[in-house]
């Protein structure tokens, strides 16, 4: 039987910096681990994120569990006729509630192949800590990604300190005292916590809530037409609205030979040199996205 884990959190918890720490850990035991990958937003962002030589299948029309099940089945279907993987990891988007997306992952179509493990849940430790900043749906979709989880990953850990950790430890818990919680550090997860999850996944644990359907997220796509100064481009992102949560892309930064590497998950920017020339547009996720002013040089797509 094929292993099969949901990788769930909330945009920009560290759910690839946790696919790719395991898919490092599989590739040097010799095993061969397949993606699916779904985006919110029409861009593939985070498929660079996965070696080329693991199979990849993307979802891109939206999120996992609002698409319906037919697409996800027919990637799984590829998948195993193409691959013959050892394992599955399927990473739904920050804005998908894991129990529908494990509905529509789950088909009779190859359930005598497939051996679903379970919900593997990453939390952004810093923002359990903020989390009533988050408006009354989205903090609702936060707690519901780890109330449903099996193994919770309080990510971000370096941020928080030991008193932090130990409140946000205690009040995961309380929201979810059958799965393991453990601390972790760009989703630096040992194997070992996943090969000890004992499948108890059924059809029976599917109840729809239909969050996806109150969400007010949205994504936008950004380009640039021009270079901008860092300075300039970092107070825009400074200014905008609490409820942008997630911003990830390629940034024109004047002086740089190719866009920059920028990533953006709730106040904290990272930057990174690119050494080939990416398409200099970024993707923003978040609420009330039409409010936003836009800088000087981008061009609203
Ligand atoms: N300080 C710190 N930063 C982290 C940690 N884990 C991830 N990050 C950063 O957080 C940002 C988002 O990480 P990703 O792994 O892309 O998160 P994600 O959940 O896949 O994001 P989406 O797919 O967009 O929802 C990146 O800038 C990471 O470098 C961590 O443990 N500590």
């Amino acid at each position: 039987m094929i292993d099969v884990y949901l990788l769930s959190g909330f945009l920009g918890s560290g759910k690839t910096s946790l696919l790719q720490h395991l898919i490092k850990q599989w590739k040097a035991e010799g095993k061969l681990p397949a993606v699916i990958m779904n985006e919110f937003g029409k861009l593939p962002f985070d498929s660079g994120a996965v070696d080329g030589d693991v199979p990849l299948k993307e979802l891109l029309q939206g999120c996992i569990c609002c698409t319906g099940s037919e697409k996800t089945e027919a990637q799984i279907q590829s998948l195993l006729l193409e691959h013959n993987p050892d394992v599955i990891l399927i990473e739904t988007t920050g804005a998908a509630h894991p129990v529908e997306a494990l509905d529509a992952v789950m088909s009779p179509l190859y359930a005598d192949r497939l051996q679903f493990k379970g919900i593997v849940s990453v939390a952004d430790s810093k923002l359990w800590l903020e989390k009533e900043k988050l408006s009354p749906q989205v903090r609702m979709l936060f707690l519901e990604q780890l109330r449903h989880a099996h193994l919770i990953l309080l990510n971000k850990s370096d941020l928080l300190d030991e008193n932090e950790l130990s409140t946000v430890t205690s009040g995961i818990q309380m929201i979810n005292d059958h799965a393991m919680v453990i601390q972790t550090v760009h989703g630096k997860l040992p194997l070992s916590f996943l090969k000890q999850m004992i499948p108890n996944v059924n059809n029976s644990d599917v109840t729809k809530t239909r969050i996806g359907n109150e969400l007010h997220l949205s994504a936008k796509l950004i380009k640039f037409e021009s270079t901008v100064k860092m300075e300039n481009f970092e107070n825009w992102v400074r200014n905008l609205p609490s409820t942008v949560y997630r911003m990830k892309g390629h940034v024109l930064i004047e002086g740089q030979k190719y866009p920059m590497l920028f990533q953006y998950a709730y106040g904290m920017v990272q930057w990174l040199p690119e050494y080939i020339k990416m398409e200099p547009q970024i993707v923003l996720i978040g609420e009330n996205l039409k409010e936003i002013e836009w800088l000087r040089g981008m061009a609203h797509a």
